[in-house]
């Protein structure tokens, strides 16, 4: 995450920060009211790039030196006497429209449907309706209301639109530029042009999209700029000309020229980020309101075509026109320098690839969201094999590292499927870039994973299939720090009481909501980089004596793998169900921190309570049961409890002792006491926790599915597993000549300490720790060797 999105998540509702959240792009756009209904968002999933630090949005234009509104004595608006009436020339508004313009054609014989057939004076008023002629620019009636009628979108004419002096209504069917966009956009990163700008809903051909924003300066001012510009070919992309009504002859000496300029470089709204295409979907349109504002028109963008949800947006920059009557391939050429790569230019494999690509996104995205059931799922219908025969074998995509990446699916007739859990787990950004990277190619899988020609009976195979893999799994997530079932937070393995035990599969407990991550936060900001960025947070500021970069990232990565376990998640669930059930007000931040601020000194007597009875198990278990039990009252006269109900310092106090358990699970097999940290470490690190989940639920990052049995939990066990598989060979330090070689070539895990010998002024053994159960078990025979390789004979005793 670029560091000016991290700032805008974690600090800008901050009073502190109220300078910063001023030049920042998300709050700029957060505070439009039109961003409640439809927002635009900004995303960047390719490079580090922000949007220009000296841009800011605005949601009007913004009247520069020397440029004048029209004077009050001037304006004037329609006196239509219904808003109906606004449709037809008589309006005062389609005045100017010429006798071509004006006519109604074939496509709108819908306008007389509006003609009534009773008696009276209404009847009469809309006989008297219905004779005019149809003016407006846009559809009335059915699917196609509100949108360009065709034969607008090929004309070059301007849209009159009715505006606040006239006397028809806010719904004026003629009012649809006024009305604003009504389309959630989003601006990304684009491959190779920048910024772009897509639709986040599907868009109907002839409907409006949104206005072009800018500063509206002189010509003087425009040229001004161009000159200073020093890259002033760049400039001419954001200055448009309103020159629709100029005309040097013009009685108005304001549209006698040269024509004012919209500058979008430094303040405009998200069309300024909307890219050049000869085949665009977008077309710009002069609208005016007030006549008298002629010179100041706006700039509105239309679309020309139905766009699908997630298309690019584009309009052609230069639209049919050219200065100089020159052939405009040539002029396109000049600009852009052709982009687009003709299909039929691509080989066999590179279409294939080009189509397949999207498609393979798409359907794991589907599959990831969905959380669909384990039926097959039809991958990619057009992939064909360019051999000319089909695959019955599984379907296998190499790509240059000679990674090979199974999909386990099965190709029938044309049809590619996929198994979903596998796609699930298969950990898609990787995938996506590696397919990327290169080419791909369909090859038979290895064959032992072919199905034997004679196999004993299908249902036997595939129930025995099913108790080996389980078997495998688990013991293989046992094996990678997941709690073994019997283990209980209050250390009691007897112990039923469902709050100590740790979230784990239907045999023991088994939640009945899982807490996933949604893809992106409200702001479309990947929830997946803004939990990264926490963990960077945390292991900067907690630990801020920790100077080396790499030792930063090896704490930051331990953090981001505690913070993001399935029992954080669970404890986070249970808080804010306990809180909601009790009616505790947990969505005021300041009251949080005013309660956390109450419960830390708690706590951390609470942990070294805990530490010194470490070997009494009888009072370890009352002060656990104590916490994470509802609290009562003891009622000496009758000699019974009375449940009292939570508190909000008892839920954070919940909160916090779970996870703290959950963090430290196993530690007396598995560690020396040296390794905890200090109490006020953890309270901090714990606290800094409860308020990041607080935060990613407010920007609905979290998504509350239903568990519907084990294996559902076991799945979010594996994904945590896989991503995190004992932070191992995935070397992110930057100083990697660092790392010790293990003797196989391989560098040395990030997790496993490192030698000591190695470590300068931070001593790793103690203080980055398996946070939460990473990797515990590989300090087993894999941690061990590495120490005895290395001679140290300073193990934990397990
Ligand atoms: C109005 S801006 C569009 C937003 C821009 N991509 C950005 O990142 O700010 C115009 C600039 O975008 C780039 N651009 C727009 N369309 C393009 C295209 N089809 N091919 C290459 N570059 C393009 C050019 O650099 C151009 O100067």
């Amino acid at each position: 995450m670029e560091a000016v999105t991290g700032q805008h998540f974690f600090f800008h509702d901050q009073p502190e920060h109220a300078a910063e959240k001023d030049s920042c792009h998300f709050c700029q756009l957060r505070a439009f009211p039109i961003h409640q209904t439809t927002p635009v968002t900004i995303v960047n999933a390719k490079d580090q790039a922000v949007i220009p630090p000296n841009f800011r949005f605005i949601d009007r234009m913004v009247l520069g030196q020397g440029v004048e509104p029209a004077e009050d004595s001037f304006r004037s608006g329609c006196s239509c006497e219904s808003d109906g009436e606004c449709q037809y020339m008589g309006c005062l508004c389609l005045a100017d429209l010429g006798e071509e313009e004006g006519s109604s054609s074939d496509e709108d014989e819908d306008i007389h449907a509006n003609g009534a057939n009773g008696d009276g004076p209404e009847a009469g008023r809309k006989d008297k309706v219905k004779q005019k002629r149809k003016a407006y620019a846009y559809h009335t009636h059915g699917a196609k209301a509100g949108l360009l009628r065709s034969k607008m979108l090929n004309s070059k004419e301007p849209l009159y639109e009715c505006h606040a002096g006239c006397s028809c209504s806010k719904d004026c069917p003629n009012r649809v530029v006024e009305r604003g966009r009504t389309i959630p956009l989003q601006i990304f990163r684009t491959d190779d042009r920048g910024w772009g700008v897509r639709t986040q809903v599907a868009i109907k051909k002839g409907q409006f999209v949104d206005r072009y924003l800018g500063e509206i300066i002189t010509s003087a001012e425009a040229d001004r700029r161009r000159a200073a510009s020093a890259v002033s070919k760049r400039k001419d992309v954001y200055l448009f000309a309103l020159d629709k009504f100029t005309h040097p002859e013009s009685l108005d000496p304001r549209l006698k020229g040269p024509p004012l300029e919209v500058d979008g470089e430094f303040l405009s709204g998200p069309t300024r980020f909307i890219n050049h295409s000869c085949e665009p979907n977008l077309r710009i349109f002069a609208r005016v309101g007030d006549h008298a504002d002629k010179h100041i028109h706006d700039l509105a963008l239309f679309a020309i075509r139905d766009v699908a949800r997630g298309e690019e947006l584009t309009f052609d920059y230069v639209d049919g026109v050219t200065e100089d009557g020159g052939p405009m391939e040539v002029r396109r050429e000049f600009l852009f320098g052709g982009i687009s790569t003709p299909l039929a230019s691509l080989n066999t494999t590179q279409r294939n690839f080009t189509s397949l690509r999207p498609l393979l996104l798409a359907s794991i995205h589907h599959l990831q969201s969905e959380q669909r059931a384990r039926q097959p799922h039809i991958l990619a219908k057009s992939l064909v094999c360019s051999q000319g025969y089909m695959f019955k074998a599984s379907v296998c995509f190499t790509v240059a590292e000679h990674t090979e990446y199974r999909a386990y699916g099965r190709m029938r007739s044309r049809h590619v499927y996929i198994h979903p859990h596998v796609a699930v787990s298969l950990q898609e950004y990787k995938f996506l870039q590696h397919i990327g990277a290169s080419s791909y190619t369909m090859s038979t899988p290895p064959s032992s994973d072919r199905i034997s020609s004679s196999p004993p009976s299908p249902v036997a195979l595939t129930l025995r299939r099913r108790e080996r893999d389980e078997r495998r799994r688990r013991e293989e997530q046992y094996s990678h720090g997941r709690p073994l079932p019997s283990q209980k937070l209050c250390g009691n393995e007897e112990c039923v009481l469902r709050c100590c035990n740790v979230f784990k599969t239907s045999r023991f407990y088994l939640p009945d909501y899982l807490l996933g991550d949604r893809e992106r936060s409200v702001d479309d900001l990947l929830v997946k980089d803004i939990q990264t960025h926490f963990a960077y947070l945390a292991a900067t500021r907690i630990w801020p004596s920790i100077e080396k970069q790499s030792d930063v990232l090896l704490k930051a990565q331990s953090i981001e793998a505690f913070a993001t376990s399935p029992p954080v998640r669970a404890a986070y669930l249970d808080f804010r169900y306990l809180c909601q059930k009790n009616d505790l007000n947990y969505s005021i931040e300041s009251r949080l921190r005013e309660t956390l601020s109450v419960t830390m000194p708690r706590f951390r007597s609470l942990i070294e309570t805990l530490d010194t009875s470490r070997l009494d198990g009888d009072y370890t278990e009352l002060v656990v049961h104590r916490t994470l039990q509802p609290p009562h009252q003891v009622d000496k006269a009758v000699q019974t409890d009375r449940p009292l109900p939570w508190t909000q310092e008892g839920c954070v106090m919940r909160f916090l002792l779970t996870i703290e358990l959950w963090r430290c699970h196993d530690e007396r097999h598995m560690r020396q006491r040296g390794w905890a940290w200090k109490p006020w470490i953890v309270a901090e690190l714990l606290s800094a926790v409860l308020l990041h989940y607080w935060l990613l639920d407010r920007e609905k990052c979290f998504e509350r599915v239903p568990c519907r049995g084990s294996e559902q939990c076991d799945e979010v066990w594996q994904d945590w597993l896989d991503k995190y598989p004992l932070l191992l060979g995935d070397s992110s330090h930057d100083d990697a000549e660092d790392e010790p070689d293990q003797g196989d070539g391989k560098k040395s895990p990030d997790l496993v300490p490192k030698p000591i010998g190695l470590i300068k002024g931070l001593d790793l053994d103690k203080d980055v720790g398996y946070v939460g159960g990473v990797g515990t078990a590989a300090r087993g025979p894999l941690w061990r060797d590495m120490r005895q390789k290395q001679g140290d004979d300073g193990l934990p005793q397990h």
